[in-house]
């Protein structure tokens, strides 16, 4: 028999990509999630449980109900800059409801994690291309909150007997290639759908934060990663804690090329086909300059290969579901009002 996988904000979209894989490789996906942000239309390889991870009973109810021989946690809010505004939703959502899911983990015997972490841990890197052993000094409250909670996994690690896995993820980027499930927040505020929602004549401009960074044009510079190869992370995290693994070990998952958003919009340009036009716009509070992944210790430990690492693919793919998400709902290309 199949072993159960509960994914918490198995709905979004991360969590959705992560559920295809695990059913790839023969998990059975349980999704819990109270879809303020994702989609049940996502959720395709198994059922949909619907509830807040700041609920613990009905956590509980739920792993009582299916036994999982682990949990994937990705619930949590994660906009960097809605984090430095609001920071109280970070530590609710991020801090509590992790404790609240690590609590329904020990009520109910269950040993196993693998929590979405971030990049944002880092804050401002001191090296070109960041390796696990980085200092940690977030720049955000959205990063705090996630060093935070990887403290509390290796805690609750090294109290409880939990085997925990924390996957910092740097910019996820692209969709399902076959084109099942992708990219879709509202309000939408990451750079490639929005520039895409350009190209496709539904917004007007893109706004660029800032051209007076230290990088060659000035724009801030990222690590994009395809999704289906971060989903791909979880389940390698899962069979190593599954068949053993050790103390709560944490790896940083990007494909070591930083690029930086002017790159972006021209690349966005060349597969698209389409000009995108750009206004220049103050600096995001919260913003790092750079983040670029050194994945060693995951390509090593985790054996780890991403599938997806050329930039144009993985715009391709989130061209491709952009044009068919718009075809679905029945939205004809248009400016909405400014
Ligand atoms: O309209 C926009 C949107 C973004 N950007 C820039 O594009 C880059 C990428 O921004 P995104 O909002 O797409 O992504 P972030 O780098 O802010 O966020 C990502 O990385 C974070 C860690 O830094 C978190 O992990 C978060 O969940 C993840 O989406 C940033 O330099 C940002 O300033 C713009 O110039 N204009």
């Amino acid at each position: 028999m199949s072993e159960t996988v509960l994914v918490t904000g198995g709905a979004g979209y991360i969590g959705s990509h992560t559920c295809k894989e695990l059913n790839k490789a023969g998990y059975f996906p349980v999704v819990y999630d109270h879809l303020s942000t994702g989609y049940a239309e996502f959720v395709k390889w198994g059922p949909l449980e619907i509830g807040d991870i700041l609920d613990t009973e009905r956590l509980i109810q739920v792993i009582i109900k299916y036994t999982p021989a682990a949990i994937i946690h990705l619930a949590g809010s994660a906009y960097v800059g809605e984090s430095v505004i609001h920071p109280s939703l970070y530590y609710r959502n991020n801090v509590q409801g992790t404790l609240s899911v690590l609590q329904a983990m020990k009520s109910t015997g269950i040993r196993n994690i693998v929590l979405s972490s971030s990049c944002a841990v880092y804050g401002i890197p001191s090296e070109p291309f960041i390796k696990e052993s980085h200092p940690q000094v977030p720049v955000n409250p959205y990063g705090r909150t996630k060093s935070i909670i990887e403290h509390m996994l290796h805690d609750f690690a090294y109290a409880y007997g939990i085997k925990a896995v924390s996957l910092r993820y740097f910019n996820a980027a692209g969709a399902d290639p076959d084109g099942e499930i992708g990219e879709q927040h509202d309000p939408e505020t990451h750079l490639i759908p929005l520039l895409l929602d350009v190209a496709a004549g539904r917004r007007s401009h893109l706004d660029i934060y800032g051209d007076d960074y230290p990088s060659e044009d000035g724009t801030c510079v990222r690590d994009y990663v395809h999704v289906s190869d971060l989903a791909n992370a979880h389940v390698k995290a899962m069979d190593k804690i599954l068949n053993g693994g050790s103390y709560a070990p944490c790896y940083n998952l990007g494909n070591g090329q930083g690029y930086s958003v002017l790159q972006i919009v021209r690349a966005a340009e060349r597969v698209t086909r389409k000009k995108i036009a750009v206004r220049l716009a103050p600096r995001r509070i919260g913003d790092p300059p750079r983040l670029v992944c050194d994945s060693s210790l995951a390509q090593s430990e985790l054996e780890w290969i991403p599938q997806y690492c050329s930039l144009e693919v993985m715009l391709e793919h989130a061209w491709k579901w952009h044009q068919k998400r718009y075809s679905l709902l029945g939205i004809s290309a248009q400016v909405p009002p400014e």
